[in-house]
């Protein structure tokens, strides 16, 4: 008997969707499956006012097919000269939905992001106060801190005081790691979330490095060890409301990935929701798949659930490109190591 699976149409709380050629390109990947997505702001130079938003918004629906349906949720990248006034006001007109913390040069394109935490508290207060997210990077930049210890120390040292400096904050918790990360979202209350990345519930560091270096499965925060994943794999099927979907597929280019200094990114718009329908089924936990991509999600950003569904069906592997051609050149797509059973009917 054929086995399928309808969810109510998901959601994607991270992704990087570029600009241009790229956007073109990338778009109807994420379109074709996804309801909505949480648009990072990470452009160069990045979304940084409520009129950039405005204007990258009418690029990203100008880049869509005429036969599809997407509603980007624009987000703007905190710098130390953010204005208040500004998010409000965009935040007001359901423009924006979250604001983007970057700690400066913790990832792709972030040198403009906030060095001085004091100076941003401003924006902070007027967030809580109006029940804005706040969509972070966790990971500090120092360099006596470890890689693989970033996130951990970010937690301690930026993101607890952040959030006792200013209580009532809504945050997100972007790209969890580490079991340090799952502990700490589910400890704290309804304001903390967090996303999950389709790639750390399938990698760990071993994948990046054993038997040759992978730079398709070098992204930022790396992937860590064996136990984190797993920690992962249970926050992300456990059905918790904190846990959801937030893809970070982040597209670059072939020659940008397989080079001396590789850019950091997974892209895995095309087979996310294969990739998630066989670790759920993996873990006996098919059941809690549309908790974690269409539920969880705008629970905690406050909007409503899609009303529409998708339906998957399982049986032989599901063939996807291994790669997407775009205007800039080649984008390798996410390869998970084990077959896909689960087809996306559209
Ligand atoms: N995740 C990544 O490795 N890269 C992202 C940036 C980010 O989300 O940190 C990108 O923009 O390429
Ligand atoms: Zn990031
Ligand atoms: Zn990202």
């Amino acid at each position: 008997m054929t086995q399928t699976l309808t969810l109510r149409r998901p959601d994607d709380w991270h992704l990087h969707l570029r600009d241009g050629e790229m956007l073109k390109a990338v778009l109807p990947e994420t379109a074709r499956h996804f309801a909505r997505a949480i648009i990072m702001p990470n452009l160069v130079p990045p979304v940084v006012t409520s009129s950039d938003a405005n204007a990258y918004c009418d690029r990203i629906m100008a880049a869509l097919p005429a036969d599809m349906r997407f509603e980007p949720l624009m987000t703007l990248y905190l710098t130390e000269d953010t204005d208040p006034a500004d998010v409000a006001a965009a935040a007001t007109r359901g423009l924006v939905k979250a604001v983007k913390l970057y700690p400066a040069g913790a990832t792709t394109n972030s040198a403009s992001g906030v060095q001085d935490f004091d100076k941003v508290r401003p924006v902070f207060e007027k967030m809580a106060e109006i029940g804005l997210p706040l969509c972070v990077h966790g990971e500090v930049t120092d360099g006596d801190i470890d890689i693989f210890d970033r996130e951990a120390v970010f937690i301690d040292r930026v993101l607890d005081p952040i959030r006792r400096a200013t209580p009532g904050l809504k945050v997100v918790m972007e790209h969890i790691t580490t079991k340090d990360g799952v502990d700490y979202a589910r400890a704290e209350g309804d304001t903390l979330g967090a996303t999950i990345t389709t790639h750390h519930l399938i990698i760990n560091r071993n994948h990046i490095l054993v038997g040759g270096i992978k730079p398709h499965y070098y992204c930022l925060p790396v992937a860590k060890r064996e136990t984190h994943r797993l920690a992962l794999r249970e926050a992300a099927t456990s059905g918790d409301a904190t846990f959801f979907l937030g893809t970070d597929s982040a597209p670059h280019i072939d020659p940008l990935k397989e080079n001396s200094c590789g850019c950091a990114g997974c892209f895995t718009a095309t087979n996310t929701l294969s990739c998630l329908a066989e670790v759920f089924e993996a873990d006996g936990a098919l059941d809690k798949l549309e908790a974690f991509t269409s539920l969880n999600g705008p629970a905690f950003y406050g909007l409503p659930v899609n009303e529409d569904t998708i339906t998957l069906t399982k049986g032989d592997p599901v063939n996807y490109p291994a790669k997407i051609a775009t205007g800039d050149g080649p984008v390798t797509v996410f390869d998970p190591g084990f077959p896909l059973h689960w087809r996306v009917d559209t």
